[in-house]
């Protein structure tokens, strides 16, 4: 059985159908990549598996287990449960996603506090111990950071510390590394994947870049206009498919002195 089994999928925003049949599977420490282009549904795909779709979004046909759950048949309290602890999700800016006004560390606090049954004093201690291990030194100083204080892939490490601080089994990545310059983005993709090393982490990212789609995904999803068009293992999405689109987004990608570098 699959970690993650995402069976002939629609996802509807009100009356439009947004994702059609989409299927996935997803083995225990498996990294996939979701590439397309903007607009093709990829982060419809992995909001729905987290049962966060915004709006009138809604799974209208289709099966999403997780470890043998049925993801669509959780109730509100279930949900509580299995996100954080489980499944746990990235977001492309984490700092947006923070209160600006308050400090990293109450946030963090109030995040291991809805999650456990612990004390301020052990839930900082936490905050300040899961920053340190994402590569971030003086995690306290962090802690006792607002947002705005530190640079995009400071707050990005800070987002990734509290995605994993329930060790959870599944993490979904939606663009963690566009809003990072170059350098940053290299070194969260390395984390990503010592994590997988570390912890056995299944993750599945989505990305625009192709880059880091094919450096990281042991498997290479890719949609467009709402639809899973091709795939597969890495080596055969890079160098057998024959599928147009999955070619078309090859070839954008820059070679230098003859060599690709994807
Ligand atoms: N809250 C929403 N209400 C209605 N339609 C939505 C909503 N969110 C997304 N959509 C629509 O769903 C489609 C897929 O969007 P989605 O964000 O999943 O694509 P994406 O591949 O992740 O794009 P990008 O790479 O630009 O982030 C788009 O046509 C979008 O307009």
């Amino acid at each position: 059985m699959s970690l993650l089994e995402i069976k002939n999928v629609d996802i509807s925003y009100g009356k439009n159908l947004t994702v059609k049949n989409c299927s996935l599977n997803l083995e225990k420490g498996e990294i996939c990549s979701i590439v397309g282009e903007s607009g093709s549904g990829k982060t419809t795909v992995i909001r729905a598996v987290m049962g966060l779709l915004p709006g009138a979004g809604r799974v209208s046909a289709g099966d999403i287990t997780y470890d043998g759950i049925d993801l669509l048949k959780l109730t509100h309290k279930e949900w509580r449960k299995l996100r954080g602890h489980d499944v746990s999700m990235i977001f492309q800016d984490s700092g947006a996603m923070m209160n600006q006004t308050r400090l990293i560390g109450d946030s963090y606090v109030e995040y291991i506090m809805t999650h456990e049954d612990i004390s301020r004093k052990d839930a900082w201690a936490k905050g300040v111990e899961m920053i340190e291990r994402m590569r971030l030194p003086d995690g306290d100083r962090v802690m006792r950071s607002y947002p705005f204080q530190l640079s995009g892939g400071q707050r990005q490490r800070v987002g990734i510390a509290m995605g994993m601080t329930y060790q959870p089994k599944l993490l979904l990545a939606d663009e963690p590394t566009s809003a990072l310059d170059v350098t940053t983005q290299a070194q969260i993709v390395r984390q990503f994947m010592e994590l997988r090393d570390e912890y056995g982490t299944s993750i599945i990212i989505v990305t625009h870049n192709l880059g880091v789609a094919a450096y990281m995904g042991d498997k290479i999803v890719v949609m467009k206009r709402g639809e899973v068009v091709d795939q597969g293992e890495r080596e055969y999405i890079l160098h057998q498919s024959t599928n147009p689109y999955t070619k078309l987004l090859l070839d954008a990608v820059p070679t230098l002195g003859g060599k690709r570098y994807v």
